[in-house]
């Protein structure tokens, strides 16, 4: 059953051009000239309720756009979105109440006040129940770890800290979709591991829908399964992440390099034609499909005598690219079943 709808949804910004050269700033104040630019292109999917969902795309694609028509903070040139069948611009406080957002670059939290009043603030604005408010704060604070920061004013929060307040705040109120953007942004390991946990904790017991934009790959492979890709406005890809990361990844590359050189015909055993060897360096290309960069370490743990390891795994960029350049004009792949 699908909580959210979007058909041939279209967003066309008006944006002026500007001029360089001799006294461009003022014909450009005295002559405007402007320029349409489709940032969102119909686009057209459909999201079940308890799915995660990445949204993703180069920089400039169209995801912030579509995330804040969806939000009910912009509204559509062309085309509908139903939200639980509500139309969000049309219905932006009942709408509000149904979702959670959250975004990696700037805090929705007060900046002067201690997290906790943040957090009744909220409770206050959501008419949220009491009972439902301490449980809330109970169980999201031991998850992500917060109590021993919740009395420190927000201006002076770490930025996991502030990410891990705001994921507890926008959630306060039991929302049925929260949307993600780009929420493990700048902070360390340990931080991004909590944060995908809780969000996968929150999805699991709540059957929360979630939407994720992210240019972190851990972040699609540790939580979602299924990815919408979008290009210069147009969607491209509506299916399983796996499916796109076989056919338009490159592989990724171990290299290791060992105290002494290795020998080839030992190396070619292993891997045939997969590899390359500079000296004491040997590069493996991961084939997934008969290999993995844990069997490949182990085998070199188990046959030379370790001095580094690198692994350059493939970037969601890099997987666009090249799916954008098997695609001459954007189109539509179905990768899922
Ligand atoms: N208010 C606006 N007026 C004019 N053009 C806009 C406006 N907002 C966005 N755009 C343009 O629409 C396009 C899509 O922008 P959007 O912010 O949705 O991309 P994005 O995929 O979220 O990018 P990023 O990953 O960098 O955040 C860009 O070319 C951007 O310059």
């Amino acid at each position: 059953m699908s909580i959210i709808r979007v058909q041939s949804l279209t967003k066309r910004f008006k944006r002026q051009i500007r001029r360089s050269g001799k006294m461009s700033a003022f014909k450009d104040f005295a002559f405007p000239r402007h320029e349409w630019k489709d940032a969102v292109k119909e686009v057209d999917f459909q999201i079940d309720k308890g799915e995660i969902v990445g949204y993703i795309g180069p920089n400039g694609a169209g995801k912030s756009t579509t995330i804040k028509m969806m939000v009910g903070i912009l509204v559509p040139t062309s085309g509908s979105i139903e939200i639980g069948g509500l139309v969000p611009y049309k219905n932006r406080l009942e709408n509000s109440r149904k979702i959670g957002v959250v975004f990696g670059q700037r805090t929705q939290l007060w900046w002067d006040i201690p997290v906790m009043e943040t957090f009744r603030l909220m409770q206050y604005m959501y008419k949220i129940p009491q009972r439902q408010f301490e449980e809330n704060i109970r169980i999201f604070t031991e998850i992500l770890g917060i109590d021993e920061f919740v009395n420190v004013p927000v201006r002076q929060l770490s930025l996991g800290q502030r990410m891990r307040a705001d994921l507890c705040a926008a959630l306060l109120h039991n929302p049925e979709i929260l949307y993600l953007d780009e929420p493990t942004i700048g902070l360390d390991v340990d931080v991004k591991e909590r944060v995908r946990g809780f969000i996968k904790e929150v999805n699991r017991t709540r059957e929360t829908t979630v939407i994720l934009t992210t240019h972190d790959t851990s972040d699609l492979d540790k939580l979602c399964s299924r990815v919408l890709v979008i290009d210069q406005g147009s969607l491209m890809y509506d299916g399983d992440l796996e499916y796109l990361k076989r056919h338009y990844s490159r592989h990724d590359v171990v290299t290791v390099e060992t105290d002494s050189e290795m020998p080839e015909n030992l190396l070619r055993t292993r891997f045939q034609d997969d590899f390359t060897q500079e000296g004491r360096k040997c590069h493996v290309r991961i084939v997934p499909e008969k290999d993995s960069t844990a069997d490949c370490i182990a085998w070199f743990i188990r046959n030379g005598r370790l001095l580094d390891v690198q692994i350059r795994q493939t970037d969601i960029d890099e997987v666009i690219r090249n799916l954008y350049s098997t695609f001459k004009r954007p189109e539509k792949e179905t990768g899922s079943g």
